[in-house]
């Protein structure tokens, strides 16, 4: 919304879907491009920090080629990717110079994010991006990303750079309005516009993908609610749409889209590193109930090696381990203060220092 001649947001992540950069046959569809990059211009212009995660390495770099013998899902994903995010940044650099921005190339991989010292590295390098008025366009780097340790999708990737870079909004751009209550092409269902906290939508969510995309609405939705749970705005909506950024910010009551509430409480930055590091957890704390009833309360509360009742794994001092209940399921993550084996003889212990401090605690 333009309040006093300013946008509602100062600092927002824009994620733009394979299937919003791709035409039918599979080509890179420049004026969507084009026209996309307009908006962020206007935004920048107006004094919004924009980071742009951008896919469609793969479905550019597929257009381009035609290999000389069949390539299994691995070698077609280095070869499409290595070509096509070449084509993909020379392109957004040329149309990002047209209005005198400079935009740079920033190539991830999970396991980037998976020690704090690689996390606040990268923060690093995109802060001093945006502080020198540089837009960095993210994607994840396909060519040397092993399978088993890929982010889900560039949905995934999305969620983690809105929240690492303290952003106020998340807009994941597909070539859909939103989250349909129900299959999107059956008669009579409708885009949810809201979804208020707490709210599951998994019922409504098809495993169908579309073309040339690589989580589906269900991985949409489930990083929206985490990211929403941390603070963040996340608005999911059509990319393909004539003018849709710059409505969503301006029109925001009459441009259809899925916004998912923010919680109000602010979450701490290494709060936020841990929420998003549970693909990296080593072992398992395992809670007796009052300890589960204590954390979940509404003081802050650390958990002590009295009310543990079993370790599994083996980790070392400063991993990520998961906090379950006494039935057996996850309740959190947790950066934990002693090794495995130390952690063992400490179970069931009065008067002993917490093994993952409130500060480190990132209850779901
Ligand atoms: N309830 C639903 N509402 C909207 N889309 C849905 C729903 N269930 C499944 N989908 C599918 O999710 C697709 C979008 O996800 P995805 O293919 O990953 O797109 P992107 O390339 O933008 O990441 C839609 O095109 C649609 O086919
Ligand atoms: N890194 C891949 C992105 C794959 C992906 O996640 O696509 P999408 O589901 O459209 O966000 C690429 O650039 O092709």
């Amino acid at each position: 919304m333009v309040e006093n001649g300013t946008y509602q947001y100062k600092r927002i992540a824009v994620k733009i879907g394979s299937n919003v950069l791709t035409r039918r046959d599979g080509t890179l569809d420049v004026t969507r491009m084009s026209a996309l990059v307009d908006q962020v211009a206007e935004l920048y212009k107006a004094g919004v920090e924009v980071v742009l995660v951008s896919s469609g390495a793969v479905a550019s770099g597929r257009s381009e080629l035609k290999p000389l013998k069949k390539l299994d899902s691995v070698d077609q994903r280095q070869l499409f990717s290595a070509v096509g995010q070449a084509k993909l940044i020379n392109r957004y650099y040329e149309l990002f110079r047209e209005h005198g921005i400079t935009v740079g190339q920033v190539l991830t991989t999970k396991e980037s994010f998976s020690t704090r010292r690689h996390y606040l590295n990268q923060r690093n390098c995109m802060r001093v991006m945006l502080e020198n008025g540089v837009i960095p366009i993210v994607n994840e780097n396909d060519t040397i990303s092993v399978t088993e340790l890929m982010f889900t999708d560039n949905d995934e990737l999305s969620g983690m750079i809105a929240s690492m870079m303290d952003m106020q909004a998340l807009i994941i751009l597909s070539n859909i309005d939103g989250i349909y209550n129900g299959s999107p092409s059956q008669p009579g269902t409708s885009v949810i516009r809201t979804v208020e906290r707490g709210k599951d939508l998994s019922d409504y969510i098809q495993t169908e993908k579309s073309g040339f995309g690589r989580g589906g609405m269900l991985t949409k939705s489930t990083i929206a609610r985490k990211v929403a749970d941390e603070g963040i705005t996340v608005i999911i909506a059509n990319g393909k749409k004539e003018n849709i950024l710059l409505d969503l910010l301006c029109h925001p009551d009459t441009t259809v889209c899925t916004r998912f509430l923010p919680a109000s409480a602010e979450v701490s930055s290494v709060k936020k590193w841990i929420a998003h590091s549970e693909g990296f957890a080593k072992g398992e704390l395992h809670l007796n109930r009052q300890a589960v009833e204590a954390v979940r309360g509404s003081k802050a509360t650390s958990i002590l090696p009295v009310g543990v009742t079993r370790v599994a794994g083996d980790f070392e001092k400063d991993d990520i381990v998961r906090i379950m209940d006494e039935q057996g399921q996850q309740i959190g993550v947790g950066r934990v203060s002693a090794d495995s084996a130390e952690a063992v003889l400490l179970v069931g212990r009065h008067g002993q220092k917490p093994l993952v401090h409130y500060d480190y605690l990132y209850l779901e």
